[in-house]
């Protein structure tokens, strides 16, 4: 089986080049003025004292739906009053179920930062970022190039969006810079999808310990949280624990309870 980080990144690929014919970069860009500020999410995440990322998640290749009728008006909301450090939105549409209108969404209806959460490969993906409101993007190292990646990160430093840098094991560490805003370790392998949270803690020590770290993926109790906050980690990305239930916000609610 071609593994599935591949599959999405050659759909990613056509996709975006599909979009650029229909709206230019420079059709784009135009649309860019009088977007306001981002917000920092790495501040935010310093900050608050829950550290949960929330993501807002219809499916995924390994689990096919999760809550395929899931609207963003309702959950979103229920995330900020549950104790959401920020919001991480999947906008991959045909594995995730997900579009960059549920950013649009979202943004009206909170005021912490959100996190545009798909496959980037190319810089206009970043301009449709900010165009909707994210403030943050995720770029992952299993699907890029050094070079490409410090390019992407760079323009996204342009347009005021922050970078959190996804790695997945050590041999990712190059990846990591100064210039990089939060460095994630993703629990999933992308080329099987299964989870293992102890990658987390087995990478933890060779991190570097004045850059915001973030723990992605397969945590599903507060008890881990507590462990990983030990460890260093300062935010924890969670999706499939809350959007599998039917109150999301109730779930995150309880979530966050568990973990003080
Ligand atoms: O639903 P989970 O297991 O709590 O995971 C959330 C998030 O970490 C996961 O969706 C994710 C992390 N990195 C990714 C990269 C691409 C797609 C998805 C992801």
């Amino acid at each position: 089986m071609k593994d599935i980080l591949s599959e999405i990144i050659a759909n990613k690929r056509f996709e975006v080049d599909l979009q650029k014919q229909t709206i230019t970069i420079d059709q784009l860009l135009e649309s860019i003025e009088g977007i306001p500020e981002a917000r920092s999410m790495k501040q935010a995440l310093i900050a608050s004292d829950s550290g949960i990322i929330a993501e807002f998640k219809r499916r995924s290749p390994s689990k096919g739906w999760i809550k395929q009728e899931a609207r963003v008006e309702e959950i979103v909301p229920a995330y900020l009053a549950a104790g959401a450090s920020a919001l991480s939105i999947l906008t991959d549409e045909k594995f995730f179920g997900g579009g960059l209108k549920d950013i649009r969404t979202a943004r009206p209806l909170v005021n912490i930062p959100i996190l545009r959460k798909d496959f980037i490969i190319d810089e206009y993906q970043l301009y449709q970022a900010k165009i909707v409101g994210a403030d943050a993007v995720l770029l992952i190292a299993a699907a890029l190039q050094p070079e490409q990646c410090h390019a992407l990160t760079e323009k996204a430093h342009e347009l005021g969006l922050e970078v959190l840098l996804e790695i997945h094991s050590a041999d990712e560490l190059p990846y990591i810079y100064k210039g990089i805003d939060m460095v994630g370790v993703n629990n999933r392998n992308l080329g099987t999808f299964f989870t293992n949270v102890e990658n987390s803690f087995r990478l933890a020590e060779q991190l570097p310990q004045e850059s915001v770290l973030i723990s992605e993926s397969g945590i599903s109790d507060p008890q881990t949280v507590k462990r990983l906050r030990q460890a260093g980690f300062r935010g924890f990305l969670i999706g499939e624990t809350f959007m599998k239930t039917p109150q999301p916000g109730e779930s995150l609610q309880e979530f966050v309870q568990g973990t003080r």
